[in-house]
């Protein structure tokens, strides 16, 4: 289990980095006003390469520090997003559930993440928004993002930013998956430490020697 990239800041406070990721459009930064701010805005302004936002949550006594990383979904930006990859805790990837294309481009999105991110894939939490389910010109069903997911182990969410639909639970889910899996990588990290540190009474190699 590789080395946590979260802090604890004390015994009740941890940081979590996570990236929200997808296709120019979808609603990434929608998302994040909606979960951060409250708040939706009809015009679409690109986001210009990244921005963050934070946010506290408490779960289990413990208060989440959530950095999160909304990048830009458009090309010209690729190039310098992929370089904030490192050091995240979890991921989220969004489409737009009215636009094919960007379902479509969701496996380029993932596998950018985790080519850039360099740590063993198997348990990093990632979570798939289907966002704009308020709008009625579907091209997306919910069983195809569902075996999406499955093939894939990410959770899924159908969220409206707009009307407010599922956007803190799915962060509150990412959340919890991104702390349980800091508390395993500390525990681990505990126990490999304490292998290596011999007991008082046993007797080194070199006391033994000479
Ligand atoms: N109807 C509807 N429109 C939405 C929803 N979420 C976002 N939008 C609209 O979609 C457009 C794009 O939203 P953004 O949040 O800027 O998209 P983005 O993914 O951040 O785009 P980039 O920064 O270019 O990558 C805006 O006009 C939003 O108002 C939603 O849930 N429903
Ligand atoms: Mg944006």
């Amino acid at each position: 289990m590789p080395k946590p990239h979260v802090y604890m800041i004390s015994s009740k406070k941890v940081d979590l980095k996570i990236v929200i990721l997808g296709a120019a459009g979808t609603g990434k930064t929608s998302l994040l006003h909606r979960y951060v701010h409250k708040k939706f805005y009809n015009d679409y302004r690109t986001t210009l390469g990244a921005h963050v936002m934070s946010k506290n949550l408490e779960v289990d006594n413990t208060t989440l520090r959530l950095q999160i990383w909304d990048m830009g979904g458009q090309d010209r930006f690729q190039p310098m997003v992929t370089s904030f990859y490192k050091g995240s805790d979890a991921c989220i990837l969004t489409f737009d559930v009215t636009d094919a294309e960007s379902f479509e481009s969701l496996d380029y999105w993932r596998k950018n993440f985790l080519d850039n991110l360099r740590i063993p894939i198997e348990g990093f939490p990632i979570v798939l928004l289907g966002n704009k389910i308020d709008l009625e010109d579907r091209q997306v069903s919910k069983e195809k993002a569902l075996s999406w997911c499955k093939e894939r182990d990410a959770s899924y969410f159908e969220v409206s930013a707009k009307n407010d639909v599922n956007v803190d639970q799915a962060f509150e889910k990412l959340a919890a998956d991104a702390f349980q899996r800091y508390l395993e990588s500390v525990q681990s990290f505990m126990t490999d430490s304490f292998k290596l540190t011999p007991a008082e009474d046993e007797p080194t190699k070199k006391s033994q020697c000479c």
